[in-house]
């Protein structure tokens, strides 16, 4: 069974339209002008147990409309959805205890309540038997490292110790799915780092499936090998991130420091032949770049030495996942 099947999901919301000048308003008055928006345009997913996928767009684009009706909070208007098995929003009280649910802005905890006190009362809501709960939670206690907060209001935590609970709170009834919205968001580097870290260790070891929407692209690079990109309510890539970096990325770049200064005509010698392409970016700095998958590095760096060009420093950059996007975005893609 797959964790989440939509085919042709579609969510249109009504919004009201006024219309212009005085005679406008007493218009709307008598009959009000609707307008309908279509922020999810039916869309194809498939995701297995399991995967951990990332979930992108720019503002606008449809990702919390999906959530919402992927957890079962808005009705869609058409198109078939299953969420382990159910229809989530039909059969929504059993299907509940079967996700967990984080949205970074938002807190699923009691506000004036000792943290434990909150676990002991999702405890009660998912009538999760003792035997079950105490050994689950005293690890989650353990891998978190939330002994000291238990105590503690959660009015009183830092963002960085609120988000250690929400995630223990979200995984408190076991659930085999996992929707995060923006976990990391306003977080240091080393608590991100944590709990990047906590969220591949409990795929790895429950294999709990993880959906992703995040602004972030750090977090989907270093947790999704699938990523699904929405614009405009539809879907226009779902694969594999290193496919997305090799298409889009523009290759890698080799920034080369040298010893003396080169003319240019000398330095395209070394490379003839070659679909690279050499600029000068300063008296001693030159760039090579070097297309997809046409040529290798170490071809190139080693045409390079052997013409006896006198390196100081080398290195090599690609571009990141927030530049590809970007470009995109500005270039438009299709599904292939
Ligand atoms: N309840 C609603 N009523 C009317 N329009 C809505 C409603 N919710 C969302 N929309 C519209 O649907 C479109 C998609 O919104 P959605 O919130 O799903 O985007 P998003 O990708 O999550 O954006 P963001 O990254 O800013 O959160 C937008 O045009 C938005 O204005």
């Amino acid at each position: 069974m797959l964790a989440i099947e939509a085919k042709k999901l579609t969510k249109e919301f009504q919004v009201y339209q006024s219309r212009k000048g005085l005679s406008g308003a007493f218009r709307d008055l008598l009959n009000r002008e609707y307008r309908t928006i279509r922020a999810v345009n039916e869309i194809d997913l498939s995701i297995k147990p399991g995967e951990m996928v990332g979930y992108i767009g720019e503002n606008g684009a449809g990702k919390s409309t999906t959530i919402k009706m992927l957890t079962g909070i808005l009705q869609p208007t058409s198109g078939m959805l299953k969420v382990n098995g159910y229809d989530p929003h039909r059969e929504r009280e059993k299907f509940v205890r079967t996700i967990g649910v984080v949205f970074g802005q938002r807190s699923q905890l009691w506000w004036d309540l000792a943290v434990q006190e909150s676990f002991q009362l999702l405890q009660k809501v998912y009538r999760i038997p003792h035997e079950k709960y105490e050994p689950h939670l005293k690890r989650m206690i353990d891998v978190l490292n939330i002994q000291e907060l238990l105590d503690q209001p959660v009015r009183k935590l830092s963002l960085g110790q609120r988000m250690r609970c929400e995630l223990a709170t979200s995984l408190i009834h076991q659930p085999s799915l996992l929707f995060l919205d923006e976990p990391t968001i306003g977080l240091d580097v080393l608590v991100k780092e944590d709990i990047r870290q906590f969220l591949r260790d409990i795929n790895q070891e429950l294999n709990t499936t993880v959906l992703l929407t995040t602004h972030d692209l750090g977090d989907i690079e270093a947790l999704c090998s699938r990523v699904v990109m929405l614009d405009k309510g539809n879907i226009i890539y779902d694969g594999d991130m290193n496919r997305l970096k090799r298409e889009w990325g523009d290759g890698k770049r080799i920034v080369l420091e040298t010893e003396r200064e080169y003319e240019l005509s000398e330095l395209l010698a070394t490379t003839e032949g070659l679909p690279v392409e050499w600029e000068k970016k300063a008296s001693h700095t030159y760039e090579i770049r070097v297309p997809g998958d046409q040529v290798q590095v170490p071809e190139v760096l080693g045409r390079v030495i052997e013409r006896g060009i006198a390196i100081q420093e080398m290195q090599l950059e690609e571009a990141t996942a927030e530049e590809i996007v970007r470009k995109i975005y500005q270039e438009g893609m299709t599904i292939d």
